[in-house]
């Protein structure tokens, strides 16, 4: 799965109507940004997405879901768990084969971590737990990732080379960003969410930051 067209999203915490409905296609190759002021249901929406493609997508979640008592390699590991049987990811968690080593080695050189591999997860930094929550993302190896934030904690060029080698690696994406320059400079396509509607759903080459503005 790589695009996807969802319709009937809709989302209610205490019987109140959070988000929806609405309806979403993202066809394979549109790099999506979702726009709009804290609390509008960007996460709510990104939460959605991923239930209804049923998992078959690599997911940054805003809260990351590290496992803090891990390493780093391990927690990068993680995205490529179900692609093994159990005894491997059992053997792993005591002595990594080479190859796993190598490849999660390289991915964490790209970006500036490979000196944490060893590192558990409690020990580092926001912007370092980012990073390796967008490692796992990259790891997995889905056709379509789902992010929400992922570069709140980084500083300008650590989020220019996250969001660099999440657009090579991934094709189609759908990501919540608060940083309305880096969401046009990176998506093909600007949906802004207001109020739990979709409130602007247009290509990222047809706007200006002063176009996003009125949703915050
Ligand atoms: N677990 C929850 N229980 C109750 N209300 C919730 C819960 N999660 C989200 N909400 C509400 O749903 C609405 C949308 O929240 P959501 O987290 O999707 O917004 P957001 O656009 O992602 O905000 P932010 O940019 O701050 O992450 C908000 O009004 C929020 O208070």
């Amino acid at each position: 799965m790589s695009g996807f067209e969802l319709s009937g999203l809709t989302a209610s915490f205490d019987g109140e109507r959070v988000l929806g409905p609405l309806s979403l296609d993202v066809r394979e190759g549109e790099r999506v940004a979702l726009v709009g002021k804290s609390g509008a249901g960007k996460s709510t929406l990104i939460k959605l997405i991923h239930d209804r493609v049923d998992g078959h997508a690599s997911l940054v979640p805003q809260d990351l879901g590290l496992v803090n008592g891990l390493p780093v390699f391990h927690n990068v590991f993680m995205g490529q768990l179900d692609a093994h049987p159990a005894w491997y990811n059992t053997v792993t968690l005591v002595r990594p084969f080479r190859k796993d080593k190598e490849a999660v080695k390289s991915l964490l050189r790209e970006l500036g971590m490979v000196d944490k591999f060893w590192t558990p997860a409690a020990s580092l930094s926001g912007g370092q737990r980012q990073r390796v929550a967008v490692a796992r993302a990259i790891y997995r190896n889905a056709n379509l990732l789902l992010a929400d934030e992922p570069i709140s904690a980084l500083d300008g060029p650590l989020a220019h080379l996250v969001m660099k080698a999440l657009s090579q690696r991934f094709a189609t994406s759908v990501i919540a960003l608060h940083d309305v320059e880096i969401a046009l400079a990176y998506a093909t396509r600007i949906v802004g969410i207001q109020d739990g509607q979709i409130a602007l759903d247009e290509s990222s080459d047809r706007l200006s930051a002063a176009d996003i503005m009125p949703l915050y």
